[in-house]
């Protein structure tokens, strides 16, 4: 069967304050995060207003997408409107029968891979047996697509910050080390693909530069135990170094949502100032034309070939572990 549509689909985010508690309860549903995260988590997003940045930057996308497409392209959230089932519906309605999904998350694991599939599988559900087939596309993290424009962007943070000792620091979203656990078909692909990720962009960006990969954005109750060190022990440790300045670049994540511009503009920015560091955050690809490119890349191999390349497809049970119930 020949594949007939694109659909976009993104974690979602708030846009007025009246939304974010019902936002958040969806993110939440059935994971194990305490009230007290939530609450401050909550106070991140009326810090913005109420208003996440993520759908604006995925309707440019979308328009990025679709100027470029003779298929139509849809889009649809995990967590907030426009959501995945309304959209399937719509696809449905539309006569779509066999779609592909770019996902905006590069890598293996439950909360970056496995969580989406299930999520798509639960929209069609929703919508019944005349919901069109939906495939995911492959993880990007090594693409030169993603790679570069991160690179780029470590390249122009860096030339920002004075000459001196500087470091460059890689973030990405912390996650319970149980999940880390079970990525992927043997374990540890949301690590392993980080840190591939992470060497192709400083070979590209800053090959002179010593780095580090470390975790942000930490959930959970306190006792489980969740990849570390954060970001912000991080800086505090090699200010102790002696350490001048550091790039910080967060290869975790396609856009600068609301993780990035909270926990790494607002608090490790601030652990920065308060250590006498200087401190660059580097962008992320958003609507790069060679992110886009990317996008079209990966499809225009399916169509082509009339199906998803075998190494590409997820195995039946990797990443099934959610973690953090302990
Ligand atoms: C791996 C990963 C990615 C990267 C892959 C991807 O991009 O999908 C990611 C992205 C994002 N995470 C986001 C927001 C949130 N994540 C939360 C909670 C959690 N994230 C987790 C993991 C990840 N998260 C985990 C293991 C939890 C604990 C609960 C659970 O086990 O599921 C919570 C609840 C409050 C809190 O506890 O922080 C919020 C609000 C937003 C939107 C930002 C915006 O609005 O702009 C984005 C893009
Ligand atoms: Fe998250």
């Amino acid at each position: 069967m020949a594949y007939d549509a694109l659909l976009l689909v993104s974690f979602g985010g708030p846009e007025h304050p009246d939304d974010v508690l019902p936002f958040l309860a969806n993110v939440t549903r059935g994971r194990n995060v305490p009230p007290e995260r939530l609450a401050e988590v909550a106070q991140h997003y009326q810090h913005f207003g109420g208003v996440s940045p993520i759908n604006q930057q995925c309707r440019e996308l979308l328009e990025a997408l679709r100027a470029g497409s003779d298929m139509p392209v849809y889009w649809g959230n995990r967590n907030w409107h426009p959501m995945l089932a309304d959209t399937v519906a719509q696809m449905r309605d539309d006569g779509v029968r066999h779609a592909l999904a770019f996902v905006t998350s590069a890598y293996g694991g439950y909360s970056s891979c496995r969580q989406y599939l299930e999520d798509i599988a639960a929209a069609r559900a929703a919508v019944g047996p005349d919901a069109p087939v939906i495939e995911k596309l492959r993880h990007f993290h090594d693409h030169p697509g993603f790679v570069e424009p991160h690179a780029d962007a470590v390249r122009a943070a860096r030339a920002t910050l004075p000459a001196g000792d500087v470091r460059l620091v890689f973030t990405a979203h912390s996650i319970p080390v149980s999940m880390a656990s079970t990525a992927g078909p043997d374990g540890g692909l949301y690590e392993k693909q980080l840190n591939e990720t992470a060497a192709l962009v400083a070979s590209l960006g800053a090959p002179d530069l010593p780095w580090d990969l470390v975790w942000q954005s930490r959930s959970g109750p306190p006792h489980v135990p969740w990849l570390e060190p954060d970001v912000n022990d991080h800086l505090r440790a090699l200010a102790d170094k002696g350490v001048a300045g550091v790039v910080v670049s967060p290869i975790g994540f396609v856009s600068d949502h609301l993780e990035v511009i909270w926990d790494l503009d607002n608090e490790a920015a601030d652990t920065a100032r308060r250590l006498g560091m200087a401190y660059a955050r580097a962008g992320t690809p958003g609507t790069d034309p060679r992110f886009v490119a990317m996008v079209r890349d990966l499809v225009r191999e399916c169509v082509d070939a009339g199906t998803l390349p075998a190494r590409d497809t997820c195995h039946a049970g990797c990443c099934m572990s959610k973690g953090g119930r302990r």
